[in-house]
């Protein structure tokens, strides 16, 4: 471990520690970007537990922070998952995208002082890989690591605990002592910290948006607009339909949005969509815990940690908690071991306080209780049931509502003003025997036209190339959303000849109105007959184009669907394909390894999930 330059090393009385730079640490920053939650609750869990040892600790959201003050941050603690193909969240993209421009001095993070927890999934090729670049990173720009990084590993037997627990008490044994308070003992983990939100009341002005709002009780499936996400745009549904037969077990449907603006986006983008809590579970979770009386208030909601802004999931301006749990919190999602501890500091009751301690102290319990059959916070909380959440703590308590993102299936040129999405439904039945949707999938189940969406464009993570070079793109299912788009934009660019599409069964007009204009359309028939064909075979048929394609003409291969064996599958028989077995003239070790060489230099992309 690097010697900490500019630190003063502990001396035995920790209160006298003093940093020797131009920055006396007055707090812990935590830093952390998270895309569905676990890094955000990773990073609280931190903040919390210097909170508990008597020091301050600042916790916040990489894009919500400032990247000028970095090398003024005496002592750091970095958090971050990995998404995509080993990216960082977009949440981090601001800060690296900064961090990693050429001309920074070598030195400029010299007085910085750091530790960082990864999350990731070993399951992935590139483990906790923004994690590590990171690490690279922070240590080129001249930053002291004062602990070793920690991995934390979704797949470990358990889970990401398994590596956080002793990674944090290391963590806190090398910081506290640079931090000013007291040598008292850590407060223990039930003791109720000092809520680090204030519900401020607001009069209420029959003027204003709050008052104009009718949700008291409401089963509307309308948005208002007022509540749209910080930055995000509004779009109207004018098309639920669902387009496969109605005895089909799976129920898939075309939602086409109007946007407010005439946005014109990539093929390839995302749709982000901020999805809402049913009326019913949020007035099973008020009723639960006896705050129906407080559900209406008008409040604005202020951050007690000086320096500590809201994080971005919460609203800057007056609303009700009724509101927040509509559009803001998440009831619907597995609780995680820090949802236990809370309830564990709210519980007066024997019985319950013996069960939630058994799930603190063990994360197979959680896992078998809430995360594998999928059980929803509030069916937790009615299994806790005389334990009441206090008002001053729902929103440390519950997680936030997280956006959903689904691959735009339109071209914004050939329709214009216009989002077009193919969403499969999620319904699964758990062990709990009960039938479950997705929060998003029973909102669209039962949303009508007319109805106002909160909405987000993301940049496609692939990108079309010159209309001379060939594409081949496969997508099986609903993969099949963004290869319209593609196909759509190559139409339109009058680049669609030749182009092969291993397609299932959606938009099956469009298919043969593009194999018309030129395109080479091939559709795999893998449902509903006794002999299986799939997106690999059709590839493995088409040898001789494949390569022509790839490696005479240099093409282009994007893969999008799900994740089991399909991208995997795909690979392997491109590979054949384009080997002496095949119709190439590569050994078969040479051409996997100028697939996965294809696929790091951005000529291959894969989308899954
Ligand atoms: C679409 C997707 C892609 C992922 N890609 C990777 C990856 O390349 N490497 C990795 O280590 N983990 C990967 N993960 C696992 C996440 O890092 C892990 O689930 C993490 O707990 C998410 O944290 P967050 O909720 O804070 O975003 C991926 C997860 C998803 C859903």
């Amino acid at each position: 471990m690097a010697t900490p330059g500019a630190l003063r090393a502990p001396s035995p009385t920790p209160s006298a520690h003093s940093i020797v730079s131009a920055v006396e640490p007055q707090h812990v920053l935590v830093l952390y970007a998270s895309e569905t939650g676990n890094a955000q609750d990773i990073a609280e869990r931190i903040a919390r537990a210097f909170r508990a040892a008597h020091r301050r600790a600042v916790c916040v959201s990489m894009d919500e922070y400032d990247v000028v003050d970095l090398p003024h941050e005496p002592l750091l603690i970095l958090v971050t998952s990995t998404h995509g193909r080993g990216d960082p969240p977009p949440a981090m993209r601001g800060l690296w995208g900064k961090l990693i421009r050429k001309g920074l001095p070598e030195d400029i993070l010299d007085d910085v002082h750091y530790a960082l927890f990864g999350l990731g999934d070993s399951s992935y090729e590139r483990y906790c890989f923004a994690g590590k670049m990171l690490v690279r990173r922070m240590h080129s720009l001249g930053a002291h690591a004062l602990c070793e990084p920690g991995w934390g590993d979704e797949r470990a037997p358990d889970g990401v605990e398994q590596t956080f627990v002793p990674w944090l008490k290391q963590a806190l044994d090398t910081f506290v002592p640079y931090l000013p308070g007291p040598s008292a003992p850590a407060l223990p983990w039930n003791a109720l910290p000092d809520p680090i939100y204030a519900l401020d009341p607001v009069p209420a002005d029959p003027a204003d948006d709050l008052a104009k709002l009718s949700l008291n009780g409401s089963s509307s499936s309308q948005v208002p607009d007022v509540y749209a996400p910080k930055g995000w745009k509004m779009a109207t549904l004018t098309k639920n339909e669902r387009v496969t037969a109605s005895g089909w077990f799976q129920d898939v449907r075309e939602l086409d949005l109007e946007l407010d603006g005439h946005e014109s986006y990539p093929p390839g983008s995302v749709c982000a969509i901020h999805p809402r809590c049913s009326a019913e579970e949020v007035d099973t979770f008020l009723e639960m815990n006896d705050l129906q009386a407080e559900a209406d208030r008008p409040i604005v909601i202020r951050s007690t940690i000086p320096d500590q802004p809201l994080p971005p999931h919460l609203p800057r301006g007056p609303t009700t908690l009724r509101i927040l749990l509509t559009y803001h919190l998440d009831l619907r999602c597995p609780p995680r071991k820090s949802l236990f501890e809370w309830l564990g500091r709210f519980s007066n009751d024997e019985r319950e306080e013996e069960r939630l301690e058994e799930f603190i102290a063990d994360p197979d319990e959680i896992h078998d209780y809430a995360t594998r059959p999928k059980r929803t916070i509030v069916e937790t909380l009615a299994d806790f049931r005389a334990t009441k959440m206090p008002l001053a703590y729902i929103l440390e308590a519950l997680p936030p509502l997280r956006r959903r993102q689904f691959s735009i299936a339109s071209d914004s040129d050939a329709h214009p003003g216009e989002i077009q999405l193919l969403v499969a439904l999620v319904e699964y039945k758990t062990n709990l025997s009960i039938p479950r949707r997705g929060l998003c999938s029973s909102w669209f189940s039962t949303m009508p036209e007319g109805t106002r969406i909160p909405y987000e464009i993301l940049p496609p993570t692939l990108e079309l190339p010159d209309k001379g070079t060939p594409v081949i793109l496969v997508g099986p299912g609903t993969g099949v959303a963004p290869m319209r788009a593609f196909l759509e934009a190559r139409v339109a660019q009058g680049a669609a000849q030749g182009e092969l599409d291993s397609i299932d069964l959606y938009f099956k007009e469009d298919w043969e109105k593009h194999r018309a204009e030129g395109a080479h359309v091939r559709i795999a028939p893998s449902r509903d007959r006794p002999e299986k064909v799939y997106v690999q075979h059709l590839l493995r048929e088409d040898a001789a184009r494949l390569n022509d394609w790839i490696v005479r003409r240099r093409g282009h291969i994007y893969v999008c669907g799900s994740s089991n064996a399909m991208p995997r599958e795909v690979r392997e028989a491109l590979a054949w394909a384009i080997s002496i077995e095949g119709s190439g003239t590569m050994t078969p070790e040479e051409s996997a390894s100028y697939v996965e060489t294809m696929f790091d230099d951005g000529r291959g992309g894969e989308e899954s999930w």
